[in-house]
């Protein structure tokens, strides 16, 4: 009977279900308790025997690197124009971008009226991608447009990990900075983690600091920041009047900066959510069970018409740049969702660009507003 509890428990550690225990019932509840504490002597036992693993249970695996697909089918031709035979609302995140920019000008006023400062954010440019140097354009170009001051960091692509720290550190010992961001991706020789790490909690902007994306995750917690692009999901769906509890919303990718925040956010807004990532087999027969779908792959046209079912909501934050010899820079950028077919199946959905880039912007320029409140003690 022991054996059997102390069995059920390891098979529940194994496949990591942790709430089991509190749907039994209280007398079953009582012997898993007791099996629980028989595991737990076993795991020590466990625990001195094997020097190689430090905790018990599934080990955290730690493999990214992403599985060999096959090709993607051919495209339909590109549409000349933007005549498309579609009732499909066409999300204008630029407006909404617009309308959260006014808000944040409006209240930066009010502060400098206040307590005589105004917010300001610090990003941290390393190397010189040209796809990077433009984001980072983009934000300083909207920390003007709402009266937030803007301070650049810009160091060469073969600077010192110590360096980019010193920078950050910098800035998180400046008042006068109420945000610190690290521009993604660092050059390979870097280590992430590091420089992240080295960015004040109470100044972290992007949301990536672990207690943030923690407190996200728990019920009842209140994160200080939450990522800005999960954010601009969310902002694009609420404005557009899309309903959001009980839904299956459909999140492809699960990276920090967006497919993480975003499941978690959505799921505090009580949608059920789906997570794909590179390693899902048939991605399709989920996203065409699913009312909303999330697209932030970073795969150009990887969601066609045929992975929507009809009259579902369609979010592509994914900015990929493809050759175009007919544009003046040779390349222009699209989403991971093919426009031209998912726009005939869609009920409403966000263009790349000019969906979720532009509230993207403008949510970091809200982030960076309330770190600055909280500071001036002006939050509500
Ligand atoms: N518009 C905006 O505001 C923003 C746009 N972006 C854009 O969004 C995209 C994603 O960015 P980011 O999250 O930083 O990218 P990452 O590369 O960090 O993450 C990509 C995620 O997509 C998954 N993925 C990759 N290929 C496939 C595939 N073929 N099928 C299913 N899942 C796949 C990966 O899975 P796995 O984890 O298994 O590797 C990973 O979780 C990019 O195009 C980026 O430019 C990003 C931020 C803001
Ligand atoms: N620390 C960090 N935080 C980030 O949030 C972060 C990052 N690093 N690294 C890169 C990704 C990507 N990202 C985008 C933001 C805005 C647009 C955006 O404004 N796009 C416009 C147009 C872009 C254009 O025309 O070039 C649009 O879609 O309309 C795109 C992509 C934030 N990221």
């Amino acid at each position: 009977m022991g054996g059997a509890a102390v069995a059920l428990l390891a098979a529940t550690r194994r496949s990591s279900i942790p709430l089991v225990t509190s749907s039994l019932p209280r007398a079953a509840r009582g012997l898993h308790e007791a099996a629980a504490a028989a595991g737990e002597d076993k795991a020590r036992t466990r625990r001195r025997r094997s020097s190689s693993s430090s905790f018990l249970g599934p080990d955290i695996t730690d493999t990214w690197d992403p599985p060999p697909r096959p090709a993607a089918s051919p495209l339909p031709p590109r549409a000349a124009g933007v005549d498309y035979e579609s009732t499909a609302t066409i999300i204008d995140g630029k407006s909404i971008a617009e309308d959260i920019r006014l808000q944040v000008a409006e209240e930066v006023l009010q502060m400098k009226n206040a307590v005589g400062h105004v917010p300001g954010l610090a990003v941290v440019l390393v190397g010189d991608r040209k796809d990077s140097q433009s984001y980072v354009r983009f934000k300083v170009k909207g920390c003007e447009e709402v009266g937030i001051k803007s301070l650049l960091a810009e160091l060469p692509r073969n600077c010192t990990e110590d360096e980019v720290v010193d920078s950050v550190s910098r800035f998180n010992e400046d008042p006068s900075v109420h945000g610190v961001l690290v521009q993604l991706p660092l050059p390979q020789h870097m280590d992430e983690q590091k420089i992240l790490n080295a960015i004040s909690l109470d100044k972290d902007v992007d949301g990536f600091h672990p207690l943030n994306v923690g407190n996200l995750a728990l019920r009842s917690r209140k994160p200080l920041f939450v990522s800005c692009a999960a954010k601009a999901c969310l902002e694009l769906l609420l404005q557009s009047g899309i309903d959001l509890m009980g839904k299956h919303v459909t999140i492809i990718g699960r990276s920090k900066v967006v497919g993480l925040p975003t499941s978690l956010l959505l799921q505090r807004h009580h949608a059920t959510v789906s997570v794909i990532h590179a390693y899902t087999e048939n991605p399709e027969e989920i996203t065409r069970g699913s009312d909303i779908v999330i697209s932030a792959a970073g795969v150009a046209n990887l969601v066609r018409g045929s992975w929507l079912k009809q009259g579902a909501v369609v979010i592509d934050v994914g900015t990929n740049p493809v050759e175009d010899p007919a544009s003046d820079f040779g390349y222009r950028l699209t989403g991971d969702v093919c426009f031209e077919e998912a726009v005939n199946v869609a009920s409403a959905i966000t263009p790349v660009p000019g969906g979720v880039g532009p509230v993207t912007i403008a949510m970091l320029l809200a982030n960076t507003l309330d770190s600055a409140k909280r500071v001036y003690g002006l939050s509500d």
